[in-house]
């Protein structure tokens, strides 16, 4: 048994709308872009996922902390969520191996959540009005007060938000004889994103998102994984620059969500941001050299405009979301560079688009074999 604050506690959106509930996590005041995610399993890989940095989430499931954390199902050292909404935060828990409950963990990383609100009208209520900011708070009620805090929160449209996530130093994940080395820029990459990589017999070194190409070259990388990320893709000239130095090297390039949003701007195609975005693990997408079917992993609020992809003679676009006829993935025609929209590492979600990463180990393994013959 886990005691859980009783204080009560409110959600106020931009649009005026308010609910009203009761506390969990931490006591105080969070803000952030506000979104829904329709996964039913997976909560703690989805709060530590630093794609979500700046954003409040409301979990469409409504038993939320009921199988506790576990150290190891992490996808970065902290809860990258700004705050959470959910019908019933458990304040028991119960599974093998679990190490602590929701409640604590969000208390150690002073996340604030409010519990005991009807999700499913927040759900529909940003469905129908889009995307926009709100606040949580369990410390200050009047509505008025909040909306003041509410009104100085920036927009998520032409915010860059990888710096405040990316890692400082370079490090490595893997065993230092894998058969292939892979340069991972970090715009807030997913631990399973380089757990992959890793099991593929691949060594890691994961650089800052500022790090040069003389830097990651002199490391002679057998290819590059641009990583996940938060914020708006659109505004991130250096990276755009940067990401244009890494394909011209000609080594094959490997792009997960925001890094594939940048190998399109990179290509000349352009970003819009969703009127609600894609964010569960059920979101089924067609890959469209094979004509297969995949249920895949999503979480994101821009995506690439289809529209500027047509006639574009660099890339050709090889997948499609199906529920709304989205881009989902590229690639380049004269570089081993391809990319996608949502997530072939998962965690959580369906394994469906994990040959992804052999893809991509095949593509190093073919340059490696040209290069050395
Ligand atoms: N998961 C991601 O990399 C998200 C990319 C980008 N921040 C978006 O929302 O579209």
């Amino acid at each position: 048994m886990n005691k859980l604050p009783t204080n009560p506690a409110v959600l106020l959106l931009a649009d005026g709308t308010v609910f009203h509930g009761l506390a969990a996590g931490a006591i105080g005041t969070t803000t952030g872009e506000i979104a829904f995610n329709t996964g039913m399993t997976g909560y703690q890989e989805i709060f530590t996922d630093p794609s979500y940095y700046g954003q409040i989430l409301v979990m469409a499931a409504s038993h939320i902390g009921n199988y506790g954390t576990h150290d190891a199902e992490i996808e970065s050292e902290s809860v990258k969520i700004s705050g959470l909404v959910v019908k019933k935060f458990s304040e028991n828990f119960s599974r093998v191996g679990s190490t602590e409950s929701l409640q604590s963990y969000f208390e150690r990383d002073g996340k604030v959540a409010i519990r005991d609100v009807d999700t499913r009208a927040i759900i529909r209520h940003i469905r129908n009005k889009g995307a926009m900011n709100a606040i949580i708070s369990s410390e200050e009620t009047d509505i008025e007060k909040l909306k003041k805090i509410l009104a100085e929160v920036p927009s998520m449209d032409g915010l860059e938000l990888s710096s405040r996530v990316s890692c400082k130093e370079a490090y490595d994940v893997g065993n230092p004889d894998a058969d292939f080395r892979v340069a991972v820029v970090d715009y807030g990459a997913k631990k399973n994103i380089v757990r992959c990589l890793v099991e593929r017999d691949c060594l890691c070194r994961v650089f800052p998102m500022d790090a040069t190409v003389a830097e990651m070259e002199a490391w002679n990388p057998d290819g590059y994984m641009l990583s996940n990320g938060p914020g708006d893709p659109s505004v991130m000239k250096d990276s755009i620059k940067l990401v244009d130095e890494i394909v011209e090297i000609g080594k094959p390039v490997f792009g997960i969500c925001l890094g594939h949003q940048l190998l399109a701007l990179r290509a000349g195609l352009k970003t819009v941001k969703m009127f609600n975005g894609h964010r569960g693990i059920n979101h089924p997408v067609k890959n469209n050299i094979t004509g297969k079917c995949e249920i895949t992993s999503q979480n994101h609020g821009f995506v690439v405009d289809m529209e500027s992809a047509q006639g574009n003679d660099e890339i050709e676009v090889t997948h499609t979301h199906l529920n709304d006829g989205t881009l989902a993935g590229i690639r380049y025609k004269n570089h081993p560079v391809f990319s996608v929209q949502y997530h072939p590492e998962s965690s959580p979600g369906p394994h469906d688009s994990r040959y992804l990463f052999d893809t991509f180990v095949g593509n190093m393994k073919e340059v490696k074999a040209s290069v050395t013959n």
